[in-house]
């Protein structure tokens, strides 16, 4: 492995641990979804993961008005909020004094929102050395800069001490690491009695093996979903012991529907769809103590 360093506009990043890490530090570092951007811009949360809830009809009214699409995009992003603030949910009682991680934190929009709830110090990493620049652009504009943070760095390998972290999550990034070496970093900077948290899409051991539309989502995003097994016997295996799991399937499948309507759609909506309808996929949230 090599420890070689390269420079960008902001600090040194490190070279990537593996092959397969510089593949998916390229695709994050060349993304720009108008889905991604335009629903940021409705209140400058930039997220990279889907949303959950009922699609509040009310809110975007008839669909011939001129200003149905605009509406429509602020509804999607609503509900990705929504899915966030139910990761936050169950992190636990957080002080202002207490450190999170945000392990894949992307642009860093459960960043912000982490901070502005429970006024603590988050810490995010990514591979991608755009949207660390990102994040901490847009922490630099909120004035929050001292308190959220973002850096490129492999989250299997992380400068957070032992029991540092009072919690901890993954949304929606687990699927680029194999878990056992994602929990047991976990493990180590959590302090006993924190939590880790994540959202996941995983595949059900129930179907019997990942369908053809597991597949495709894997290689829409160049990623390697698990499956609900998996994620229960590595947390197991990582003192990282369920509280709390709740299949979110049912509550994400709106926002599928109805983002599969609008003018941003990436091609990508049938494979969610069909495959959580035929129950091959489900959409998680497991929240774990560390003990
Ligand atoms: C789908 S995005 C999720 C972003 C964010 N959690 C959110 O909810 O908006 C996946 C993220 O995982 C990150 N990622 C993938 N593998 C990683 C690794 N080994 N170390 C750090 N970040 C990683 C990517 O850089 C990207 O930021
Ligand atoms: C649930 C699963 C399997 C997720 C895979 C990881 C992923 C790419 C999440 C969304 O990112 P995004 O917000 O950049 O994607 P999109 O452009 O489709 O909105
Ligand atoms: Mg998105």
């Amino acid at each position: 492995m090599t420890t070689e360093t390269t420079s960008t506009a902001t600090a040194k990043i490190p070279a990537p641990a593996t092959p397969y890490q510089g593949d998916i530090a390229r695709y994050w570092n060349n993304e720009a979804r108008p889905v991604n951007l335009r629903l940021g811009d409705v209140d400058g949360l930039y997220h990279h993961h889907y949303g959950i809830g009922a699609v509040d009809h009310t809110a975007l009214g008839d669909p011939a008005h001129s200003e149905y699409e605009k509406k429509l995009i602020a509804e999607l992003h609503r509900l990705e909020s929504a899915q966030a603030e139910v990761l936050l949910d169950h992190l636990g009682p957080i002080g202002p004094d207490d450190t999170l991680v945000d392990a894949g934190c992307g642009r860093g929009g459960s960043m912000v929102m982490a901070h502005r709830r429970f006024g603590c110090n988050v810490e995010g990493v990514t591979l991608s050395a755009a949207q660390a620049d990102f994040g901490n652009k847009r922490a630099r504009e909120l004035r929050i800069e001292d308190h959220v943070r973002s850096r490129v760095c492999n989250m299997l390998d992380t400068p957070f001490d032992k029991g540092s972290v009072a919690a901890s999550w993954n949304n929606e990034s687990s699927m680029y690491v194999d878990l056992d070496d994602l929990f047991a970093e976990h493990s180590r900077f959590l302090r006993v009695g924190g939590r880790y948290v994540t959202i996941t899409g995983c595949w059900n051991p129930r179907y019997g093996q990942p369908s053809k539309w597991v597949s495709q989502i894997n290689a829409h995003f160049e990623c390697n979903i698990h499956s609900r097994r998996e994620y229960l016997r590595a947390m197991a295996d990582n003192r990282l012991v369920p509280q709390t799991i709740v299949d979110l399937t049912p509550d994400t499948l709106p926002y599928w529907e109805l983002r599969a309507t609008s003018s941003l759609v990436t091609g990508i909506e049938k494979a969610f769809i069909e495959s959580y309808r035929d129950g091959s996929f489900q959409y998680v949230l497991i929240a774990a103590d560390r003990v």
